[in-house]
């Protein structure tokens, strides 16, 4: 196994609650891992601790081998380390294909002396993105609505183009939290298929914290499931759903 994150006796605290506990987790490369937990878990405080929103008290956070426990959100970002709605909400006074050509940093068009020295260069830049984020938008099944403002997608629509946001990017992991909350279930299926293919054609790694277990069942392998702020037991999501213990924390000890 080659870990791209690993999450090595992570601990974490709120005043005097202690809500992530020794904790170690590994998300392979390459694979769609899952994350589940009853409610107060720790796993929105996990994600946090991933992406950089919070930095734990003790232990250590890895990407792709290096340790960057220490790094901010953004530096973290700039690493290929991405969670989705973390890129700034959609522009919903531009169209849909605008608000993916926005995404790329450090275009050249920003930048005010390439823009009065090189405009050859500043066009070329723009076409290129204008071409990626045409085959994105094509990709994640959005090209009918291209030209719409942003702002009167559907919901699931606007989560499609936030997926589709993330492949402007140069994202090597992307955490996905609780996508599939308020979605129809014909747009999940769509979202569900574009997380496979990014994942198989385009190599990402996924790590999706999720209530729909529907979901986790079709995309997720391994599942991790988390309680009281450390690993209860990993594995294939048949597994974890014959396990006594999962059973008894989420059901309580009659369904066990
Ligand atoms: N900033 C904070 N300050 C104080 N307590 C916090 C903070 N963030 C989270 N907590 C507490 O930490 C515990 C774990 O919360 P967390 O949101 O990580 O759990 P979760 O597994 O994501 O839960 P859910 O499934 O309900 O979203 C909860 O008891 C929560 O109240």
């Amino acid at each position: 196994m080659t870990p791209i994150i690993e999450v090595q006796r992570v601990n974490k605290a709120f005043g005097g609650l202690k809500v992530i506990n020794d904790c170690s987790i590994q998300v392979e490369k390459g694979s769609i891992t899952g994350m589940i937990g009853p409610n107060g878990a720790g796993k929105s405080t996990l994600f946090n601790l991933i992406a950089g929103a919070l930095t734990p008290d003790s232990g250590h956070i890895l990407l792709d081998g290096e340790e960057i426990t220490a790094l901010p959100a953004d530096a973290r970002f700039h690493k290929g380390l991405l969670r989705t709605f973390q890129i700034a909400h959609e522009f919903g006074q531009m169209s849909a294909l605008e608000n993916l050509m926005m995404v790329p940093p450090h275009q050249a068009g920003e930048r005010l002396f390439a823009t009065w020295f090189k405009p050859g260069l500043v066009r070329r830049e723009e076409d290129e993105v204008r071409r990626r984020a045409l085959e994105v938008i094509d990709f994640v099944g959005l090209h009918h609505v291209r030209n719409e403002l942003a702002g009167n997608l559907s919901g699931g629509q606007k989560k499609l183009l936030e997926l589709g946001r993330t492949m402007m990017t140069d994202a090597k992991v992307v955490l996905l939290d609780e996508i599939a909350a308020g979605v129809n279930r014909t747009l999940l299926g769509d979202l569900m298929g574009n997380i496979e293919r990014l994942n198989r054609e385009m190599g990402y790694t996924f790590l999706v914290i999720e209530h729909d277990m529907e979901m986790i069942a079709r995309l997720c392998d391994p599942v991790i499931v988390l309680a009281q702020g450390s690993v209860m037991v990993e594995g294939s999501i048949d597994e974890i759903q014959r396990n006594p213990e999962v059973i008894e924390a989420y059901f309580g000890s009659d369904a066990a």
